[in-house]
């Protein structure tokens, strides 16, 4: 076959095979972001935005700049969780983050929409697209730390922004009542196709604590986290229990007043990744 030196279309592996040209977008010229840290789950309702928002608001107080970008799109919860209500705004720079109480700098579909209620009814290619913005077009400032509240699953979107924003690891997120083994294999199957370490496990919902007595009850059953870790060689970074005043302060936008070392462990990892 005649080379036409066009590599996407051809599957020769030859001399002139070309490495796949990257599609990483550039972030903004007045943004200097450090790391980037995905966080991923295999269905939605798991803990995802809860996993994310508490981790920047521990590397915050940890003494870092934190920064989160809602990329779950059609699901953007993280701008209520902060207590965050107003639009974002802009400059003839570039479109600003809003800022939580403590500082943290957000970016998520919720702020340019009219109403926090109004549904998101985009096609994948917009939804994408709006997330790539998210990354290029915001002027973020510098952020030590950056989680980007991934969109679930593995399908067009996701992979986009996988593809898109250059992420320095990924944290997956699970609770005990999901087929853990087989989405903890997909995520890290999909983070390994673009050269991104997974970073560790977190299992939310892990227990709850009886008011009475204190023991552990496993509401959702036995956890299988330790063994599916142990076959993925991975680490456990943290677990969280069901805490009703964790959704409390979710739903009252306090989530920064959050009590809890359930994730030390887990913001210690990310501090000691090179
Ligand atoms: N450990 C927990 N204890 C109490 N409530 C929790 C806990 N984890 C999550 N929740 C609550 O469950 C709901 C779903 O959590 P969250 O939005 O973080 O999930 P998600 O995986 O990001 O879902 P989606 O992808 O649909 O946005 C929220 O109202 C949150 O406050």
């Amino acid at each position: 076959m005649d080379c036409n030196h066009n590599c996407e279309g051809c599957s020769q592996d030859c001399a002139q095979r070309q490495n796949p040209q990257s599609l990483l977008e550039s972030p903004h010229e007045m943004s200097q972001i450090k790391k980037v840290i995905g966080v991923v789950s295999g269905k939605g309702g798991v803990g995802k935005s809860l996993v994310t928002g508490l981790m920047a608001v521990l590397m915050n107080r940890r003494g870092h700049t934190s920064a989160i970008l809602d990329a779950d799109v059609t699901g953007p919860s993280v701008p209520k969780m902060f207590g965050i209500h107003s639009r974002a705004q802009g400059n003839e720079n570039g479109i600003l983050p809003a800022y939580s109480k403590t500082g943290i700098g957000l970016m998520s579909v919720n702020l340019l929409l009219e109403s926090d209620t109004d549904p998101v009814v985009w096609r994948g290619p917009v939804i994408a697209g709006t997330v790539k913005q998210f990354w290029s077009e915001v002027i973020w400032g510098e952020v030590d730390y950056m989680f980007v509240d991934m969109p679930p699953g593995t399908g067009d979107v996701p992979l986009t922004v996988f593809q898109s924003i250059p992420l320095d690891g990924i944290i997956i997120v699970t609770s005990p009542q999901e087929l853990v083994s087989m989405i903890v294999s997909k995520a890290l199957k999909m983070a390994q196709m673009m050269n991104i370490p997974t970073l560790g496990l977190i299992e939310n919902m892990s227990y709850a604590t009886c008011p009475d007595c204190g023991k552990q009850l496993k509401v959702f059953g036995e956890s299988h986290i330790d063994e599916v870790a142990a076959n993925f060689s991975l680490p456990v970074l943290g677990r969280i229990p069901i805490d009703p005043r964790l959704s409390a302060a979710c739903d009252r936008g306090m989530i920064e007043l959050f009590e809890g070392d359930w994730l030390d462990g887990a913001a210690a990892a990310i501090e000691s990744q090179k």
